[in-house]
């Protein structure tokens, strides 16, 4: 279970956000520059927020006595631009704190990216980023999944097979997810509880 209670000042507005999510899609809507990414990247510990409080199932990430380091979080993030270690082939940036060979092995096929191990992250498409990024963020099996647009750069067919196996693996690992999307189609497929970001204010 993720609990949130935080504020941030942003630079045009404060980020103000108060929700619970047990093991469930969390979508997360809202107009460009509104606050999402910010409040992910509060989660993730990559910004401090202000105020509050953050746990994960009963671990506090943050509060006012402190904040857990980014890599004891067990957390997986897609960041919007991929964010792959651009020195490293497709092969070493999935197997980053990958935990299980086979599970990623198989991801891997399924979202066809096999073939592209050998290739530095320079060498591939936007969408093969997308993919390579999805299972790297899969591969660690985290305790806490958060995707920012991780399927705008796919075609239909590709969006479709990924929307699948999120879906399956949701089932199975029953963790709470986070996920941004500008697709209201995406949002209603895959989403339990869908939010919209508004100048940094959280509306169901
Ligand atoms: N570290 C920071 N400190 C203060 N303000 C920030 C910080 N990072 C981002 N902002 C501001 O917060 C606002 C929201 O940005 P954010 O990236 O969270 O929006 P977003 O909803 O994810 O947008 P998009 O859909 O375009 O990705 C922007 O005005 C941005 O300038």
């Amino acid at each position: 279970m993720l609990q949130v209670d935080i504020n941030k000042r942003l630079f045009h507005f404060e980020l103000e956000a108060k929700f619970v999510l047990q093991s469930q899609i969390m979508v997360l809507v809202g107009k460009s520059g509104s606050g999402k990414t910010s409040l992910l990247n509060c989660i993730a510990g990559i910004i401090q927020p202000d105020s509050g409080n953050i746990l994960l199932n009963e671990q506090t990430f943050f509060s006012s006595a402190g904040s857990l380091p980014i890599q004891r979080r067990k957390i997986g993030y897609l960041f919007q631009d991929y964010a792959l270690f651009p020195h490293m082939t497709v092969g070493k940036n999935i197997i980053y704190g990958m935990k299980d060979e086979k599970l990623t092995r198989r991801l891997m096929k399924e979202l066809q990216i096999e073939h592209l191990e050998e290739y530095y992250p320079h060498e591939i498409s936007g969408g093969e980023k997308q993919r390579v990024a999805l299972v790297r963020a899969l591969a660690t099996e985290p305790r806490l999944l958060m995707l920012d647009e991780p399927f705008a750069a796919l075609d239909d067919d590709t969006r479709d097979l990924a929307h699948q196996q999120l879906l399956e693996l949701h089932t199975q690992w029953k963790i709470p997810i986070i996920l941004v999307t500008h697709s209201k189609r995406e949002a209603e497929k895959l989403g339990d509880v869908i939010y919209t970001m508004e100048d940094g204010k959280l509306v169901i």
